[in-house]
């Protein structure tokens, strides 16, 4: 089977090597590059070189980005063939659009990639799909904040110098801002809500992101039992549903604390299953190739996704409440001491947190916010 690889950087490269390695019966025969590095007889820079040629039956979208993700996908769709993305900016912005078109020319939109990096999430949704309902969701989806995090606590590095070990192995995002101010995660979980949900998600889900995240906070927080963790979280009940994605002040003897590196830890809870952990690199090019590889081989193999957004839970926020701490300067209504530095909110919602902190930030740039969900 011939297939194409859009963007040839970090993820591009890995599939690459995965293949040419370790896959027979496959091959890239095409590569989208730049105009100016067409190092390899099989590089265009033309797309209608690739999405116009019948033999290639996969697009193997990984340039990142929007714009001309996008367009690129859409035209591969509408031709029929099938796409692996790992470009969760792009399926968390246009996730039902790309359905309705793969729905329309039965073609496919394989997506593992996109969470979690290595680790089968999307796929082992999808099997629990076939019997239970996803309850509830959490986990650590961003290897980049885990191992600023991890380096951290472990070696009590300073943020800046860890986040730039992490975009030298190329773990973050172009614009690591989006690793650090949770939008990666949210895009994420906008992703997993969609599969594990069968809902459209709303795209304007409370983010906090750990940009300002000092060792203070994580001392401060030791000291009262927790670790911090950038999570992504969803629940659903009732015909209602409910996400965000803030850092929250788990059980410092939890996995989610004991997480290091680039590692992802993700959560599901499911009728009959009830709970289940996946664990793995988040991050990488050859996780993240891996894991486009494996979506290339399950259509190959016929194994095919087969998304509907047409259940349409109503967002209800308050189905995401808990207590929250706080290492502000300014004044908040209803707070109590926590521990040194930090004030304790009880009963809010995830969307109610994220404009108290909007407040605290208002007043003191340096602010930091965690939910403080109850042990056990
Ligand atoms: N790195 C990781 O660990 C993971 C990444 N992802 C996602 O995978 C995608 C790729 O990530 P990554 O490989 O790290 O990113 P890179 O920036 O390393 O690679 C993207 C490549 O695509 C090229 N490119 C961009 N636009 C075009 C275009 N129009 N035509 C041809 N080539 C183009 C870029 O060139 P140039 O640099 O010159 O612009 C770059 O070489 C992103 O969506 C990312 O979020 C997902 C999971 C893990
Ligand atoms: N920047 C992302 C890459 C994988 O999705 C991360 O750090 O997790």
């Amino acid at each position: 089977m011939k297939i194409a690889v859009l963007g040839y950087g970090t993820v591009g490269k890995g599939v690459d090597r995965i293949i040419s390695e370790r896959v027979s019966g496959v091959e890239v025969s095409r590569i989208l590059e730049l105009p100016d590095r067409l190092t390899d007889p099989r590089m265009t820079s033309d797309y209608a070189q690739i999405v116009e040629d019948d033999d290639i039956k996969v697009v193997v979208e990984c340039m990142g980005g929007l714009e001309p993700a996008h367009t690129f996908i859409l035209d591969a769709l509408a031709k029929g063939k099938s796409v692996v993305t790992s470009n969760k900016a792009v399926v968390a912005a246009y996730f039902d659009e790309f359905v309705r078109q793969a729905n329309a020319t039965d073609a496919s939109l394989l997506i593992e990639a996109s969470v979690g990096g290595g680790i089968p999430w999307i796929a082992s949704i999808e099997k629990v799909r076939r019997i239970d309902e996803v309850t509830s969701f959490s986990g650590i989806m961003n290897g980049t904040t885990n191992f600023i995090v991890d380096g951290m606590v472990k070696e009590g590095a300073d943020f800046d110098q860890v986040l730039a070990e992490a975009q030298a192995l190329g773990y973050a995002e172009r614009d690591p801002s989006a690793d650090i101010d949770g939008v990666d995660v949210r895009n994420k979980t906008i992703i997993t809500v969609g599969v594990a949900f069968d809902t459209a998600c709303e795209k304007d889900i409370p983010t906090t992101g750990i940009r300002t995240l000092a060792k203070g906070d994580l001392d401060a927080l030791r000291a009262m039992g927790r670790g911090v963790k950038l999570l992504g979280r969803g629940v659903q009940r009732d015909g209602g549903y409910a996400a965000a994605v803030e850092p929250v002040a788990v059980p410092i003897e939890s996995l989610e604390a004991n997480v290091p590196s680039n590692f992802n830890l993700i959560s599901l809870d499911a009728t009959t299953v009830g709970p289940l952990k996946f664990y793995g690199q988040g991050a990488g090019m050859l996780p993240t190739g891996n894991a486009m590889v494996q979506d290339v081989l399950d259509f190959a193999a016929g194994l095919r996704p087969h998304y509907d957004f047409s259940r349409g839970l109503e967002w209800r926020p308050e189905l995401l409440t808990s207590d929250y701490v706080f290492r502000t300067k300014a004044r908040l209504d209803g707070a109590e001491p926590f521990c040194e530095g930090m004030v304790l909110v009880r009963g809010l919602s995830a969307v109610r947190a994220r404009e108290v902190f909007e407040y605290a930030t208002s007043v003191d740039a340096t602010s930091f916010m965690a939910a403080l969900p109850q042990e056990g």
